[in-house]
This record gives structure tokens, sequence and C-alpha cells, in this order.
């Protein structure tokens, strides 16, 4: 089995967010995330799976994220409402209104490192190509230098022996 990593500087996106947390919410405020990926798995064409196509999926997942206020979904005390095009956010006594255009609003619980390395694991096994015999798939999100999280998925064995 190989293992290949993709980390370069230009896989990173600059992104506001605050942690929801049991006694309260954080402060909005902004990191320069930067993200690095790596497949384990057997070889097709000498390569477990080409660095540039790699390079090119996880840079278009990164790109949805830049420049954006990222608001989690799913947190069970975060009110999100739209109306045409501003979203407001509010949680505990805590009231945001935003232009859509400037959020993502993602499927997820809270944005913590953990949680955004979960969903572009999502989104990326959703574009790998067919055909790759991979067996595991890997994503590190590092909110700050040398704070960072590292989300591992088996991959399923249909997956990897075709
Ligand atoms: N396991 C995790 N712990 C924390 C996360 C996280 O995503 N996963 N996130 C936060 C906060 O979002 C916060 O932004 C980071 O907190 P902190 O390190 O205090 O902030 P700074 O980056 O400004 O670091 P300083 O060392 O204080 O400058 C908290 N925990």
């Amino acid at each position: 089995m190989d293992r290949v990593q993709v980390a370069q500087d230009n896989l990173v996106f600059c992104a506001g967010h605050f942690m929801i947390f049991p006694q309260g919410s954080e402060p909005l405020h902004g990191h320069n995330y930067r993200v690095s990926v790596a497949l384990e798995g057997e070889l097709r064409d000498d390569m477990v799976m080409d660095f540039v196509a790699l390079k090119r999926l996880v840079k278009a997942l990164v790109e949805e994220l830049d420049h954006r206020v990222l608001l989690p979904a799913e947190h069970p005390r975060l009110r999100l409402r739209i109306e045409e095009d501003q979203v407001e956010a509010e949680v505990d006594r805590k009231r945001y209104v935003f232009p859509l255009e400037d959020v993502r609003i993602l499927p997820i619980p809270n944005t913590s490192a953990e949680w955004l390395a979960r969903y572009l694991a999502g989104r990326l096994r959703a574009r790998l190509p067919e055909g790759l015999r991979l067996h595991a798939l890997e994503v590190e999100v590092e909110e700050s230098f040398g704070q960072r999280a590292i989300h591992r998925e088996v991959l399923h064995a249909a997956a990897a022996a075709s």
C-alpha cells in the first residue's frame, strides 16, 4: 500500500467563524486555515492518484470556503433564518445578520477544525474519480500554526477493490 499527500501553500482558506460551546459562543473571528489531504491505496497507472488532479479537487473545495463566514446548520442552539439575500444567525443572546453571498451554511453541528475536516473529507470523497484503489482518506485542517485536526476515513471495501 502507498500513500500520497498534498499540502501546498495555496490549499488555504481565510474564513470567519465562532465556535458554540456548552457555556456560550466565541466572538466572531477568523483564521487562515490550511488544508492537507492524504490518500492511501494501491497503485493504478503507477500512482495512488495523480497529484495534479488531487490538488485541483482540493483547491476547488477550499475556494468554496474562502472569504466566507462559516455557519453550522446543525447546532441545536443556532437559529438560522434566510430572508431574501440576508442570513440572520441567532445564538443565545447574540444576533448576527450577514449577506447570504458572504456565508457558507455547512451541514455540521459546529465549525471546529474537526468538523471542517470531516466536512471536507465528505466533499472530497464524493468527487474522487472512479477506479482508484483507495483504502483510506485523511484530511487535515490547521486552524492556526501547530493547531490542527485530522479526520481519517477507511474507505468502503468495494471502493478499495475496484
Ligand atoms: N479541538 C478544538 N479545540 C478548539 C477549536 C477547534 O476547532 N478544535 N477551536 C477553538 C476556537 O475556534 C479558537 O479560534 C481557537 O482558540 P485559541 O487557540 O484560543 O485561539 P487563537 O488561535 O487566537 O490562539 P492563541 O494561542 O490564543 O493566540 C478553540 N478550541
